[in-house]
């Protein structure tokens, strides 16, 4: 056995106290063997946490990686005109080695800022995969199913790669990826095509990821035509089992709510993308109260824009405040619980906990820095004033991904330096078409 201890530090506690304590790590496992006083002598390596909080790694539980490549490119829109206009006619022309690209990137992005899981939804997920093989980190990948505006030929075929690539990626990287079905959207996705494909995707055993109630343009609709709110319809179409997680969940009334809280499914709150997309205030608190399991996400890097889960938390203590009318809504410890534990559960992963036998997923935050001081509360710190560039390690299945802010396992200055070679000449491939 080859043991790893952080030194040290100010352990983040599943019940989201702190106390000093060091962790102790097998890293053949890749699991937590111990917390406590002391246990640097037990240990073949150990990695310094003195003056830093111990944390969870983070768990992004909704991003579209790869689009760090479209950051920038299009801003200050709403969602549809959004995709419609500037994101989809350049996704159209991204390949394959684009999105490999654009992965390593927003991998590294998320190393540097103590993320060690991501839930992705994309396609080329192969690349998406092989980068995750090689980063170390987790992912719970998926192949995204878009059905309107494709002919009945093209609508199946992409929703048979969603349910293949879920099925043959399950697994992989020694067990650090796990797959979801994806239908993109409750409007992208036409009704006859769920009815067909959700029956297959349990009965291969997969939980389902999609986009349900971000906007109110995704709302009515539905309401119109099919005289029940959208998730009473998802419902009805075999969706919202507990295993399931949606993307925003935004625009949901009482009865959605309750629905979340019956079925078990769970809400990946993205703030920043809400805000900038202008598309609503999610009801964080309402769901907390009901008893619905709600993570967090950072959604793609061109609707953000960047993927720090710090800045996400942030975001989500505003925007849970002002949505409430209440500053005593998704207070700190709530936040700190959501990118960790929150989004861990939703993802089905057994990591966003600090405790003998959980995965040793941790990012180390040094508090030896201006604005961390004084140390009143390290809670309150990780929710308001923690940064990205405060992580000073991370760990993910025992092994360090990054020390003393050097990523150990991409080559940070050629992963930057290959996105700006790939993005340029996306843009200029687009701009041209
Ligand atoms: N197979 C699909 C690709 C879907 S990937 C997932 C999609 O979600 C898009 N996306 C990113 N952010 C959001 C969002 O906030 N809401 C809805 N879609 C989004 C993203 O641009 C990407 O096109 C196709 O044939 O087009
Ligand atoms: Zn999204």
């Amino acid at each position: 056995m080859t043991t790893l201890a952080i030194t040290g530090g100010q352990v983040l506690h599943p019940d989201i106290t702190v106390s000093r304590a060091d962790v102790l790590i097998d890293q053949d496992s890749g699991e937590i063997l111990e917390i406590g006083a002391d246990l640097a002598g037990d240990a073949d390596e150990t990695l310094d946490a003195s003056d830093s909080l111990v944390t969870p790694g983070f768990a992004n539980g909704h991003s579209h990686v790869a689009m760090t490549l479209l950051r920038g490119v299009a801003d200050d829109k709403p969602l549809d005109a959004w995709l419609q206009e500037d994101i989809w006619p350049v996704e159209a022309e991204l390949t394959a080695e684009d999105i490999r690209v654009g992965t390593e990137l927003g991998i590294l992005e998320m190393i540097k800022s103590g993320t060690t899981a991501f839930s992705d939804m994309y396609f080329e997920v192969d690349e998406i995969a092989a980068v995750v093989e090689e980063a170390g980190v987790r992912a719970v990948l998926g192949h995204t199913a878009i059905t309107v505006g494709k002919d009945d030929d093209g609508a199946h075929a992409d929703l048979e790669q969603s349910l293949e690539v879920a099925i043959d990626l399950d697994g992989a990287a020694d067990g650090r990826i796990s797959t979801t079905f994806q239908p993109h959207s409750l409007t992208t996705v036409g009704g006859e095509y769920l009815e067909e494909y959700v029956p297959k995707a349990r009965e291969a055993g997969l939980p389902i990821h999609f986009h349900a109630n971000e906007t109110e343009h995704e709302v009515s609709p539905i309401v119109d035509e099919h005289g029940v709110r959208p998730l009473e319809y998802a419902v009805e179409k075999g969706l919202l089992e507990s295993e399931d997680f949606i993307a925003h969940g935004v625009h949901v009334d009482e009865t959605e709510i309750e629905l979340l809280a019956e079925t078990g499914a769970s809400v990946i709150h993205c703030p920043a993308s809400n805000m900038k997309l202008a598309s609503g205030m999610a009801p964080v608190q309402q769901l907390r109260d009901a008893g619905v399991t709600v993570g967090l996400g950072t959604d793609g890097a061109a609707s953000n824009n960047d993927l720090s889960m710090l800045d996400e938390a942030r975001d989500a203590a505003m925007i849970g405040k002002l949505a409430a009318d209440d500053a005593s809504a998704v207070p700190a410890d709530a936040v700190a619980e959501m990118m960790t534990q929150g989004s861990a559960d939703a993802m089905g992963l057994e990591s966003g906990r600090l405790e003998a036998g959980a995965p040793a997923d941790l990012a180390v935050i040094d508090l030896e820095t201006p604005h961390l001081t004084p140390r009143h509360d390290l809670v309150s710190h990780l929710a308001y004033a923690a940064a990205a560039a405060d992580v000073k390690h991370t760990i993910c299945d025992g092994q360090v991904l990054m020390r003393d802010r050097e990523v150990l396992t991409l080559d940070a200055q050629a992963v930057r330096e290959r996105a700006q070679e790939t993005a340029e000449s996306l843009l200029s491939r687009a701009n041209s078409a």
